[in-house]
């Protein structure tokens, strides 16, 4: 058992008719008491176990206010100022923290509190004006809709394009390319070899889903995108994710679904008018930020309350999990019997 204070509500984990293999209510409460191992990926890690794959030091970012300040001719003639001095401001500020190996994140703030920009500047494709943002291991991002696709391009030159600048040779590529087309479904196989700006929205999120989470990278960023898929696909996504951070890959992402930041993360960062107001437990978060957005209407619930969701979401996320090594173990016993037949005949 793990070394929690004891839940205040008395709500347990129930036995029921479709238990996956290994399901241990009796003697199992929370997701630490099953002592899950990292499940071996194809991801190759230069970071140390233990040490950060991500540090963020002192990061700052100026931007110039999108439209141009009219300054008066009184402003002009007493301070100096020149017509054309734009106005500009701290997107984000004196924002410090270290992320590990296997970490899922999740970003919350309001609209404007400079999620996509931090995720940006991880990333690399947005250089900080003050202090660092160093990352030890490749980075997948799917910080766009389009997933930094090229509209002229077509969806299947797009695959290979973007897998290759990840590092992936075209044998790879070629590889993966009917897992990558099948996850991203049948609309997005039919239009291959259409420009990739006649996509639907939904059919870029799928193509650029489905690729980024194919790419061999340690870091996944995901922002904002999942809200775009129909309910279908999103579960499909879900499922990819997790077996993503079975793999012990580490994850951020930026969502305004309070359940999505409360499936993945089991840490939060809020940011919040360009600084980081807190980093801690992604429930704690959840619930700071919450109380910050809706004032006197949030309903802070009771500690039991609290101990009840908190004990049910784990016991999901148990299940989930047993399943998919039962269905991993399946797998690997299927490939194993079609290799021993293929070596007979
Ligand atoms: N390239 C840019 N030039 C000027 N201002 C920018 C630029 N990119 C972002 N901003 C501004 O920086 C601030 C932070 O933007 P950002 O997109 O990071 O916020 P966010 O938290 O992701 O918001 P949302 O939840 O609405 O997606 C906003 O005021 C935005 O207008």
């Amino acid at each position: 058992m793990s070394e929690q204070a004891p839940p205040k509500t008395t709500w347990r984990p129930q036995r029921t008719q479709n238990d996956p293999p290994g399901y241990d209510p009796e003697n199992k409460l929370t997701w630490q008491d099953y002592d899950f191992p990292t499940v071996p990926g194809t991801v190759e890690w230069k970071t140390p176990v233990g040490e950060p794959v991500i540090t963020v030091d002192n990061l700052g970012i100026e931007f110039l206010r999108g439209r141009k300040r009219n300054l008066s001719l009184r402003e002009i003639i007493f301070t100096g100022k020149s017509a054309h001095d734009r106005e500009t401001f701290w997107a984000l500020r004196d924002i410090n923290f270290t992320v590990g190996r296997g970490e899922a994140v999740g970003l919350v703030g309001g609209n404007g509190g400079g999620k996509s920009t931090l995720l940006k500047l991880i990333a690399g494709t947005l250089l900080p004006d003050e202090g660092s943002a160093s990352v030890t291991e490749g980075v997948a991002p799917l910080i766009e809709l389009t997933g930094g696709f090229i509209g002229d391009l077509s969806a299947r030159e797009n695959i290979y394009l973007t897998a290759g600048l990840h590092g992936m040779s075209r044998e790879q590529v070629d590889e993966r390319f009917d897992e990558i087309v099948d996850f991203a479904g049948p609309a997005v196989r039919d239009g291959l070899d259409v420009p990739y700006r006649h996509f639907s929205s939904g059919m870029q999120v799928r193509l650029g889903f489905a690729v980024i989470t194919c790419l061999d990278e340690p870091i996944i960023l995901v922002d904002e995108v999942l809200a775009v898929g129909d309910a279908a696909f999103r579960n499909k996504c879900y499922t990819r994710m997790e077996n993503l951070l079975d793999q012990g890959r580490t994850l951020f992402l930026v969502s305004h679904s309070e359940g999505d930041l409360l499936r993945f993360c089991t840490r939060g960062l809020y940011l919040k008018d360009g600084g980081l107001e807190m980093d801690g437990p992604m429930e704690d978060v959840v619930e700071k930020y919450m109380s910050d957005l809706m004032g006197k209407d949030h309903h802070k619930q009771s500690d039991a309350a609290r101990d009840e969701a908190r004990l049910k979401r784990q016991d999901s996320r148990v299940r989930r999990r047993l399943q998919r090594d039962a269905e991993r173990a399946q797998k690997s016993a299927g490939a194993s019997t079609d290799s021993t037949a293929a070596a007979k005949g």
